[in-house]
Protein backbone atom coordinates (compact mmCIF):
# COMPACT_ATOMS: atom_id res chain seq x y z
CA UNK A 1 0.00 0.00 0.00
CA UNK A 2 1.29 3.08 -1.00
CA UNK A 3 0.22 6.78 0.43
CA UNK A 4 1.23 9.82 -1.21
CA UNK A 5 0.97 13.46 1.13
CA UNK A 6 1.23 16.42 -0.91
CA UNK A 7 2.16 19.17 1.49
CA UNK A 8 4.67 18.79 3.88
CA UNK A 9 3.64 21.55 6.21
CA UNK A 10 1.72 21.50 9.44
CA UNK A 11 -1.45 18.93 8.78
CA UNK A 12 0.60 16.97 5.83
CA UNK A 13 3.65 16.16 8.47
CA UNK A 14 1.23 15.33 11.00
CA UNK A 15 -0.79 12.88 8.57
CA UNK A 16 1.99 10.99 7.26
CA UNK A 17 3.32 10.23 11.42
CA UNK A 18 -0.01 8.90 12.09
CA UNK A 19 -0.14 7.16 9.13
CA UNK A 20 3.31 5.69 9.89
CA UNK A 21 2.44 4.80 13.75
CA UNK A 22 -0.51 2.64 12.50
CA UNK A 23 1.85 0.69 10.62
CA UNK A 24 -0.31 -0.40 7.98
CA UNK A 25 0.95 1.09 4.72
CA UNK A 26 4.59 0.11 3.33
CA UNK A 27 5.47 3.49 1.98
CA UNK A 28 4.55 6.61 2.49
CA UNK A 29 6.15 9.81 0.03
CA UNK A 30 5.68 13.15 1.25
CA UNK A 31 5.78 15.83 -1.78
CA UNK A 32 6.29 19.68 -1.24
CA UNK A 33 7.05 22.58 -3.75
CA UNK A 34 9.74 23.75 -1.11
CA UNK A 35 13.25 22.66 -1.86
CA UNK A 36 13.86 20.07 0.54
CA UNK A 37 11.38 20.59 3.50
CA UNK A 38 9.54 17.12 2.75
CA UNK A 39 12.91 15.34 2.14
CA UNK A 40 13.46 16.80 6.12
CA UNK A 41 10.27 16.27 7.38
CA UNK A 42 10.82 12.49 5.90
CA UNK A 43 13.99 11.61 7.58
CA UNK A 44 12.69 13.58 10.71
CA UNK A 45 9.64 10.95 10.79
CA UNK A 46 11.56 8.37 9.54
CA UNK A 47 13.81 8.66 12.95
CA UNK A 48 10.89 8.02 15.12
CA UNK A 49 10.50 4.57 13.59
CA UNK A 50 12.76 2.79 16.02
CA UNK A 51 11.07 4.67 18.78
CA UNK A 52 7.66 4.47 17.62
CA UNK A 53 7.84 0.95 16.36
CA UNK A 54 6.99 1.26 12.69
CA UNK A 55 8.14 -0.33 9.23
CA UNK A 56 6.54 2.15 6.95
CA UNK A 57 8.78 3.41 4.34
CA UNK A 58 8.84 7.14 4.38
CA UNK A 59 10.44 9.22 1.66
CA UNK A 60 10.08 12.80 0.69
CA UNK A 61 10.38 14.34 -2.78
CA UNK A 62 10.42 18.75 -3.97
CA UNK A 63 8.15 18.83 -6.63
CA UNK A 64 8.61 15.22 -8.43
CA UNK A 65 5.19 13.66 -8.98
CA UNK A 66 7.80 10.31 -10.88
CA UNK A 67 7.85 9.42 -7.02
CA UNK A 68 4.12 9.24 -6.28
CA UNK A 69 3.60 7.04 -9.18
CA UNK A 70 0.97 4.43 -8.60
CA UNK A 71 0.37 5.59 -5.06
CA UNK A 72 -3.11 3.99 -3.96
CA UNK A 73 -4.49 7.00 -2.17
CA UNK A 74 -2.93 10.45 -2.65
CA UNK A 75 -3.62 13.31 0.00
CA UNK A 76 -3.72 17.11 -0.51
CA UNK A 77 -2.42 19.50 2.01
CA UNK A 78 -1.00 21.70 -0.35
CA UNK A 79 -2.19 24.96 0.16
CA UNK A 80 -2.22 27.99 2.24
CA UNK A 81 -4.05 27.72 5.98
CA UNK A 82 -5.96 30.47 7.47
CA UNK A 83 -4.67 33.12 9.65
CA UNK A 84 -7.01 34.49 12.90
CA UNK A 85 -10.13 36.22 11.28
CA UNK A 86 -10.37 34.94 8.56
CA UNK A 87 -12.47 32.31 6.85
CA UNK A 88 -11.90 29.57 5.11
CA UNK A 89 -13.36 30.53 2.02
CA UNK A 90 -10.82 33.62 2.16
CA UNK A 91 -8.13 30.73 0.85
CA UNK A 92 -9.59 30.22 -2.41
CA UNK A 93 -7.66 32.72 -4.41
CA UNK A 94 -4.47 30.76 -3.66
CA UNK A 95 -5.48 27.73 -3.03
CA UNK A 96 -7.87 26.85 -6.09
CA UNK A 97 -4.47 27.10 -8.71
CA UNK A 98 -2.54 24.92 -6.61
CA UNK A 99 -5.45 22.38 -5.94
CA UNK A 100 -5.89 21.94 -9.61
CA UNK A 101 -2.14 21.44 -10.52
CA UNK A 102 -1.43 18.97 -7.69
CA UNK A 103 -4.55 16.78 -8.32
CA UNK A 104 -3.55 16.54 -12.01
CA UNK A 105 0.01 16.20 -11.99
CA UNK A 106 -0.78 13.12 -9.00
CA UNK A 107 -3.51 11.62 -11.60
CA UNK A 108 -1.08 11.57 -14.14
CA UNK A 109 1.27 9.16 -12.26
CA UNK A 110 -1.28 7.41 -10.11
CA UNK A 111 -4.48 6.65 -12.45
CA UNK A 112 -5.66 4.60 -9.97
CA UNK A 113 -5.34 6.55 -6.87
CA UNK A 114 -8.44 7.23 -4.22
CA UNK A 115 -7.86 11.23 -3.59
CA UNK A 116 -8.35 12.59 -0.04
CA UNK A 117 -8.90 16.30 -0.49
CA UNK A 118 -7.68 18.58 2.54
CA UNK A 119 -7.24 22.25 1.61
CA UNK A 120 -9.49 24.69 2.17
CA UNK A 121 -11.96 25.96 1.19
CA UNK A 122 -12.25 22.32 1.42
CA UNK A 123 -15.70 21.31 -0.29
CA UNK A 124 -14.87 23.86 -2.82
CA UNK A 125 -11.66 22.04 -3.43
CA UNK A 126 -12.43 19.11 -3.60
CA UNK A 127 -15.75 19.90 -5.81
CA UNK A 128 -12.74 21.15 -8.27
CA UNK A 129 -10.78 17.98 -8.16
CA UNK A 130 -13.73 16.05 -9.65
CA UNK A 131 -13.92 18.94 -12.16
CA UNK A 132 -10.61 19.17 -12.58
CA UNK A 133 -9.48 15.38 -13.21
CA UNK A 134 -12.43 13.86 -14.11
CA UNK A 135 -11.68 10.57 -11.88
CA UNK A 136 -15.45 8.71 -10.73
CA UNK A 137 -16.90 10.53 -8.27
CA UNK A 138 -16.05 7.29 -5.45
CA UNK A 139 -12.55 7.77 -5.58
CA UNK A 140 -12.53 11.93 -4.66
CA UNK A 141 -13.13 12.26 -0.92
CA UNK A 142 -13.22 15.75 0.80
CA UNK A 143 -12.15 15.58 4.91
CA UNK A 144 -13.83 17.64 6.97
CA UNK A 145 -16.67 15.54 8.67
CA UNK A 146 -14.30 13.41 10.16
CA UNK A 147 -12.83 16.66 12.09
CA UNK A 148 -15.76 18.12 13.09
CA UNK A 149 -17.27 15.00 14.30
CA UNK A 150 -13.98 14.40 16.24
CA UNK A 151 -14.85 18.05 17.84
CA UNK A 152 -18.27 17.39 18.58
CA UNK A 153 -17.23 14.46 20.50
CA UNK A 154 -14.89 16.17 22.10
CA UNK A 155 -17.64 19.38 23.28
CA UNK A 156 -20.19 16.63 23.96
CA UNK A 157 -18.39 14.42 26.33
CA UNK A 158 -16.81 18.10 28.05
CA UNK A 159 -20.83 19.31 28.71
CA UNK A 160 -21.70 15.63 29.90
CA UNK A 161 -18.72 15.26 31.97
CA UNK A 162 -17.80 11.69 30.45
CA UNK A 163 -15.24 10.23 28.69
CA UNK A 164 -14.81 10.78 24.97
CA UNK A 165 -15.19 7.05 24.29
CA UNK A 166 -18.75 6.68 25.88
CA UNK A 167 -20.10 9.66 23.35
CA UNK A 168 -20.86 9.66 19.99
CA UNK A 169 -22.17 11.85 17.06
CA UNK A 170 -21.96 12.83 13.43
CA UNK A 171 -21.51 16.58 12.01
CA UNK A 172 -22.64 16.54 7.84
CA UNK A 173 -22.64 19.43 5.65
CA UNK A 174 -19.81 22.13 4.47
CA UNK A 175 -16.83 22.15 6.72
CA UNK A 176 -17.21 26.02 6.93
CA UNK A 177 -18.12 28.37 10.41
CA UNK A 178 -21.41 28.58 9.40
CA UNK A 179 -22.20 25.76 7.41
CA UNK A 180 -21.61 22.45 9.77
CA UNK A 181 -24.35 20.82 10.76
CA UNK A 182 -23.55 18.94 13.81
CA UNK A 183 -26.70 15.83 14.07
CA UNK A 184 -27.59 16.83 17.81
CA UNK A 185 -30.70 14.68 17.36
CA UNK A 186 -28.74 11.55 16.71
CA UNK A 187 -26.05 12.03 19.45
CA UNK A 188 -26.04 9.55 21.94
CA UNK A 189 -23.60 8.46 25.70
CA UNK A 190 -23.40 4.88 25.45
CA UNK A 191 -26.90 4.37 22.87
CA UNK A 192 -28.60 7.11 25.44
CA UNK A 193 -29.52 10.12 23.58
CA UNK A 194 -27.70 12.99 24.63
CA UNK A 195 -30.92 15.15 25.23
CA UNK A 196 -31.84 12.80 28.21
CA UNK A 197 -28.73 14.36 30.21
CA UNK A 198 -28.14 18.25 28.43
CA UNK A 199 -31.01 21.14 28.56
CA UNK A 200 -31.67 22.22 24.30
CA UNK A 201 -29.45 25.35 25.61
CA UNK A 202 -26.65 23.27 26.38
CA UNK A 203 -26.81 21.46 23.37
CA UNK A 204 -26.99 24.73 21.60
CA UNK A 205 -23.72 25.77 23.11
CA UNK A 206 -21.98 22.32 22.05
CA UNK A 207 -23.36 22.84 18.79
CA UNK A 208 -21.94 26.56 18.35
CA UNK A 209 -18.61 25.42 19.82
CA UNK A 210 -18.31 22.54 17.31
CA UNK A 211 -18.63 24.89 14.00
CA UNK A 212 -16.26 27.78 14.97
CA UNK A 213 -13.33 24.69 16.51
CA UNK A 214 -11.26 25.69 13.49
CA UNK A 215 -11.57 29.32 14.31
CA UNK A 216 -11.30 28.90 17.88
CA UNK A 217 -7.81 27.04 17.70
CA UNK A 218 -6.63 29.43 15.03
CA UNK A 219 -7.01 32.45 17.32
CA UNK A 220 -4.89 30.46 19.91
CA UNK A 221 -2.41 28.98 17.30
CA UNK A 222 -2.03 31.68 14.70
CA UNK A 223 -2.64 29.70 12.53
CA UNK A 224 -5.14 26.59 11.61
CA UNK A 225 -5.15 23.15 13.60
CA UNK A 226 -3.30 20.13 12.48
CA UNK A 227 -2.78 17.49 14.89
CA UNK A 228 -6.46 16.01 14.62
CA UNK A 229 -6.47 16.95 11.11
CA UNK A 230 -3.66 14.55 10.52
CA UNK A 231 -5.53 11.91 12.30
CA UNK A 232 -8.63 12.03 11.13
CA UNK A 233 -6.98 12.06 7.53
CA UNK A 234 -5.25 8.89 8.37
CA UNK A 235 -8.42 7.15 10.11
CA UNK A 236 -10.12 7.32 6.66
CA UNK A 237 -6.62 6.21 4.82
CA UNK A 238 -7.00 3.42 7.26
CA UNK A 239 -10.89 2.76 6.34
CA UNK A 240 -9.74 2.40 2.42
CA UNK A 241 -6.55 1.00 2.95
CA UNK A 242 -7.53 -1.93 5.02
CA UNK A 243 -11.17 -2.20 3.66
CA UNK A 244 -12.92 -1.38 6.81
CA UNK A 245 -15.92 -0.20 5.79
CA UNK A 246 -15.95 2.51 8.77
CA UNK A 247 -18.63 5.46 8.27
CA UNK A 248 -17.33 8.79 8.11
CA UNK A 249 -18.71 11.85 7.29
CA UNK A 250 -16.96 12.40 3.96
CA UNK A 251 -17.10 15.66 1.35
CA UNK A 252 -18.31 13.79 -1.74
CA UNK A 253 -20.05 14.74 -5.16
CA UNK A 254 -24.03 14.59 -4.65
CA UNK A 255 -26.26 13.36 -7.27
CA UNK A 256 -29.35 13.95 -5.76
CA UNK A 257 -28.56 12.40 -2.09
CA UNK A 258 -30.03 14.58 0.55
CA UNK A 259 -31.71 16.25 -2.33
CA UNK A 260 -28.55 18.05 -3.40
CA UNK A 261 -27.00 18.13 -7.04
CA UNK A 262 -23.98 19.18 -8.59
CA UNK A 263 -22.29 19.92 -5.22
CA UNK A 264 -19.57 18.35 -2.69
CA UNK A 265 -20.69 18.41 0.68
CA UNK A 266 -20.15 16.50 3.55
CA UNK A 267 -22.42 13.02 3.99
CA UNK A 268 -22.26 10.06 5.77
CA UNK A 269 -20.84 7.34 3.85
CA UNK A 270 -18.90 3.97 4.07
CA UNK A 271 -15.21 3.48 3.24
CA UNK A 272 -14.03 0.78 2.01
CA UNK A 273 -10.88 -0.31 -0.75
CA UNK A 274 -12.90 1.41 -3.48
CA UNK A 275 -12.97 4.78 -1.93
CA UNK A 276 -16.60 5.52 -0.82
CA UNK A 277 -18.67 2.46 -1.34
CA UNK A 278 -21.96 4.08 0.14
CA UNK A 279 -23.76 7.25 0.72
CA UNK A 280 -25.60 6.60 3.62
CA UNK A 281 -29.00 8.39 3.53
CA UNK A 282 -30.23 9.15 7.27
CA UNK A 283 -32.95 10.97 7.90
CA UNK A 284 -33.02 14.29 9.19
CA UNK A 285 -34.85 16.76 11.31
CA UNK A 286 -36.85 19.55 9.67
CA UNK A 287 -34.23 21.85 11.45
CA UNK A 288 -31.68 19.84 10.35
CA UNK A 289 -32.77 19.77 6.59
CA UNK A 290 -33.03 23.38 7.06
CA UNK A 291 -29.51 23.59 8.06
CA UNK A 292 -28.06 21.22 5.19
CA UNK A 293 -30.36 22.99 2.81
CA UNK A 294 -28.77 26.58 3.92
CA UNK A 295 -25.01 25.28 4.18
CA UNK A 296 -25.44 23.64 0.73
CA UNK A 297 -26.34 27.10 -1.07
CA UNK A 298 -23.06 28.43 1.09
CA UNK A 299 -21.01 25.94 -0.55
CA UNK A 300 -22.23 26.38 -4.37
CA UNK A 301 -21.86 29.99 -3.61
CA UNK A 302 -17.94 29.69 -3.32
CA UNK A 303 -18.16 27.31 -5.82
CA UNK A 304 -19.21 30.19 -8.47
CA UNK A 305 -15.88 31.59 -7.72
CA UNK A 306 -14.16 28.76 -9.35
CA UNK A 307 -12.49 29.43 -13.11
CA UNK A 308 -13.25 26.09 -14.30
N1 LIG B 1 -10.15 20.01 5.70
C1 LIG B 1 -9.77 20.21 6.95
O1 LIG B 1 -10.42 19.75 7.89
C2 LIG B 1 -8.53 20.98 7.24
C3 LIG B 1 -7.91 21.69 6.23
N2 LIG B 1 -6.77 22.39 6.47
C4 LIG B 1 -6.16 23.06 5.32
O2 LIG B 1 -5.01 22.32 4.91
C5 LIG B 1 -4.11 23.19 4.24
C6 LIG B 1 -2.70 23.01 4.80
O3 LIG B 1 -2.63 23.50 6.12
P1 LIG B 1 -1.22 23.47 6.92
O4 LIG B 1 -0.57 22.15 6.73
O5 LIG B 1 -1.49 23.97 8.27
O6 LIG B 1 -0.39 24.56 6.08
P2 LIG B 1 1.20 24.68 5.98
O7 LIG B 1 1.48 26.05 5.48
O8 LIG B 1 1.84 24.23 7.25
O9 LIG B 1 1.59 23.61 4.86
C7 LIG B 1 1.20 23.75 3.52
C8 LIG B 1 2.34 23.19 2.66
O10 LIG B 1 1.92 23.17 1.30
C9 LIG B 1 3.08 23.41 0.52
N3 LIG B 1 2.70 23.80 -0.83
C10 LIG B 1 2.20 24.98 -1.27
N4 LIG B 1 1.98 24.94 -2.59
C11 LIG B 1 2.33 23.69 -3.00
C12 LIG B 1 2.32 23.03 -4.25
N5 LIG B 1 1.89 23.64 -5.37
N6 LIG B 1 2.76 21.77 -4.32
C13 LIG B 1 3.20 21.13 -3.21
N7 LIG B 1 3.24 21.70 -1.98
C14 LIG B 1 2.80 22.98 -1.89
C15 LIG B 1 3.84 24.50 1.29
O11 LIG B 1 5.18 24.60 0.88
C16 LIG B 1 3.64 24.03 2.72
O12 LIG B 1 4.72 23.24 3.16
C17 LIG B 1 -4.68 24.59 4.40
O13 LIG B 1 -5.38 24.97 3.24
C18 LIG B 1 -5.64 24.45 5.57
O14 LIG B 1 -6.66 25.41 5.57
C19 LIG B 1 -6.19 22.40 7.68
C20 LIG B 1 -6.76 21.71 8.73
C21 LIG B 1 -7.97 20.97 8.60
O1 LIG C 1 -9.85 26.07 10.65
C1 LIG C 1 -9.17 25.96 9.61
O2 LIG C 1 -8.95 26.87 8.81
C2 LIG C 1 -8.56 24.62 9.33
C3 LIG C 1 -9.63 23.62 9.35
O3 LIG C 1 -10.33 23.44 8.37
C4 LIG C 1 -9.97 23.07 10.65
O4 LIG C 1 -9.13 22.99 11.56
O5 LIG C 1 -11.14 22.69 10.80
Amino acid sequence: MKVTVVGAGAVGASCAEYIAIKNFASEVVILDIKEGFAEGKAMDLMQCASLNGFDTKITGVTNDYSQTANSDICVITSGIPRKPGMTREELIGINAGIVKNVSTSLLEHSPNMILIVVSNPMDTMTYLAHKATGMPKNRIIGMGGALDSARFKYRLAEALGAPISDVDGMVVGGHSDVGMVPLTSHATRNSIKVSEFLSEERLEQVAADTKVGGATLTKLLGTSAWYAPGAAVSGMVQAIACDTKKIFPCSTFLEGEYGLNDICIGVPVVLGKNGIEKIVDIPLSDAEKAHMQASAEGVTKTNGLLDL
